[in-house]
């Protein structure tokens, strides 16, 4: 993947009356990459995409994206992004060839190539098998599927996709998710993910933007976000021993030794240890030149859960009354 930004939002914002919806929101998303916009109902997702798509107005800053200004030329960044909003809007009584083939002509595909086209893009979401049946016989996952060929039959450079799971069962939900990474990586596309599903945006994204009350509290990889949040204790590791420790204190003291241990704590045979960074293998040798009898090591990986909420612990006992107040 190269760092060459398709999408760049510089100090974007946009307030309804005294609320601002989006507060100062600068970001910038590569080419090929999924970005996931993670955040509560509210946070201002979908007003950040609309502004991207040139459909609302910034009360400052700018969206630029493909190269272009989504306020100065909405229409030549439509051309460029596919959005799918929550839902998408079928003719039931055609069937899904149809419908796709109805957009490819609205898109201007030339009338020799359409079918064809059309055909190869339902195979590409999987719904060859299904490309006969009515729209309105259609489950909800099928017609997010169907939501995407739409997207895609018009060869977009970035997908936005607004809450794209929702009501989908979670085996389907797998299923689209992984289709929507199979095509980003096919295909080079960018896609940008809005959602409150944590465990979803952990699955495909390779950076997630932490959104709340109209502000980018923090964005990154996983590891990334992490290491900012955790700070000095982001890697712990655990080791397990077949007996308790006999002299616990003087292990501690150098343990605390080992360039990089922050911290220790020993209950009976388990010794947790916050580190810097990951030193497991110097911990390991560590135990074993002791002559300590070595069961189990564990490393433990944050996860986004544990981001997220860290993110809200940290960033406003406010947030968490406001939610409490719905
Ligand atoms: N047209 C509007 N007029 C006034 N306020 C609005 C308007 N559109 C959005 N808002 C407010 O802006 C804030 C952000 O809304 P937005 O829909 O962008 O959030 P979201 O993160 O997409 O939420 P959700 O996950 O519920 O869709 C909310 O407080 C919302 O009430």
């Amino acid at each position: 993947m190269t760092t060459n930004p398709i999408i760049e939002l510089d100090r974007l914002t946009k307030s309804y009356g005294t609320k601002k919806a989006v507060d100062h929101l600068s970001l910038k998303v590569n080419k090929g990459e999924i970005f996931g916009l993670l955040g509560p109902n509210g946070a201002g997702k979908t007003t950040t995409i609309l502004m991207m798509l040139g459909l609302a107005e910034p009360t400052s800053g700018q969206a630029v994206v493909c190269g272009i200004n989504a306020t100065r030329n909405p229409v030549g960044v439509r051309r460029k992004v596919g959005y799918l909003p929550d839902s998408a809007g079928f003719y039931d009584n055609l069937t899904a060839l149809d419908n796709l083939m109805y957009v490819g002509r609205l898109n201007g595909i030339p009338e020799k190539d359409i079918r064809s086209r059309a055909r190869n893009t339902m195979e590409m979401v999987g719904l060859g098998a299904e490309m006969h049946k009515k729209t309105g016989a259609y489950s909800r996952g099928m017609k997010q599927r169907l939501g995407l060929a739409d997207l895609l039959i018009r060869e977009p450079e970035v997908m936005i996709l607004d809450e794209p799971t929702l009501g989908i069962d979670p085996a389907g939900i797998r299923e689209f998710l992984m289709l929507i990474r199979q095509l980003s990586r096919q295909q080079e596309l960018t896609v940008l993910l809005s959602s409150h599903h944590l465990h979803q945006m952990q699955q495909i994204c390779d950076r997630v933007g932490i959104f709340v009350e109209g502000k980018l509290l923090a964005e990154g990889n996983l590891e990334t976000l992490a290491g900012n949040l955790f700070g000095k204790d982001s890697f712990v590791v655990q080791v397990s021993l077949r007996e308790p420790l006999t002299a616990p204190v003087e292990i501690e003291r150098q343990l605390l030794a080992l360039p990089g241990v922050n911290k220790v704590s020993i209950t009976e045979g388990n010794v947790d240890m916050s580190c810097s960074t990951d030193i497991t293998p110097d911990i390991v040798r560590f135990f074993v030149r002791s002559g300590l009898n070595v069961t189990g090591v564990h490393k433990k990986e944050y996860g986004l859960d544990e981001i997220y909420h860290r993110f809200f612990e940290q960033n406003t006992k406010k947030y968490i009354l406001n939610e409490q107040a719905v």
